[in-house]
């Protein structure tokens, strides 16, 4: 089985492209959707983000407000930290399981989407890093007009992660969505290929 760790700042296309490889046959795990599994409602993880942030963080369902405790940990380096080590060891455990059940269903191409690879030094868990790549300025606009955070937030969030450069340097291979969707599709039939042809070495 062929493990991929894909990874891309906010906004860069990491779901677009995942969303691809999986029509084309990939099982693919996603880091966001597991990071919000670990708090629903009933979770000890969601008890923890409360005892840490407080009641202020609870919308009024009990359900995590997530806007909330955006505003507060991307505003705040130290919070966000606590955050993330609630969160993220969770999402690790719960990712490896997955991980393993991929394997024991004789997947040939695992894809873990996870938005901090590069932040959190996970580069070594997977045979190939993909880096989803796009100028800052052009996934802020992506994500201001498509999910309406605002500018300020979505730069925030990027201040948060790994530079660019950085990211680029950590990367087997680059996917670029610099351009349209339907280069960024040409290209991820491009990655299919090259990732089918790994998986049979
Ligand atoms: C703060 C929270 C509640 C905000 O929720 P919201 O629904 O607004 O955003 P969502 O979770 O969909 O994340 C969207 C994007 O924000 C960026 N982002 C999220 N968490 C982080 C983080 N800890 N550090 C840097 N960037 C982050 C990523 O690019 C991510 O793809 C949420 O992001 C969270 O719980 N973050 C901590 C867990 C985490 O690190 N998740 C990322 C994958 S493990
Ligand atoms: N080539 C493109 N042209 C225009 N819009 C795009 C392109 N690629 C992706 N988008 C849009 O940009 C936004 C960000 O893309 P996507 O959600 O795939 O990124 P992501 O890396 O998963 O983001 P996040 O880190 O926030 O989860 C989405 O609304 C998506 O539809």
């Amino acid at each position: 089985m062929l493990k991929v760790g894909l990874t891309g700042g906010i906004g860069s296309g990491k779901s677009a492209v995942s969303a691809e490889l999986s029509s084309c046959g990939a099982v693919v795990i996603d880091a966001d959707a597991l990071a919000r599994e670990v708090v629903e409602p009933g979770t000890p993880g969601l008890s923890e983000v409360v005892a840490e942030f407080g009641e202020r963080v609870l919308a009024e369902d009990g359900g995590l407000d997530r806007a909330a405790l955006g505003e507060i940990v991307f505003a705040d380096q130290e919070r966000l930290a606590k955050l993330n080590a609630i969160v993220h060891p969770r999402v690790g455990e719960r990712s490896g399981q997955l991980m393993e059940e991929a394997l024991a269903a004789g997947t040939e191409v695992v894809v873990y989407d996870v938005p901090l690879l590069v932040e959190n030094d996970l580069g070594s868990l997977y045979d190939l890093v993909v880096v989803v790549d796009a100028p800052d300025e052009v996934r802020v606009e992506r994500v201001f007009g498509d999910r309406g955070m605002p500018r300020e937030q979505v730069r925030a969030r990027i201040r948060a992660q790994a530079d660019r450069d950085t990211r680029l340097a950590a990367a087997d291979l680059v996917v670029d969505n610099s351009g349209s969707r339907d280069e960024l599709r040409a290209r991820v039939a491009e990655l299919w290929r090259e990732l089918s042809t790994r998986a049979q070495e």
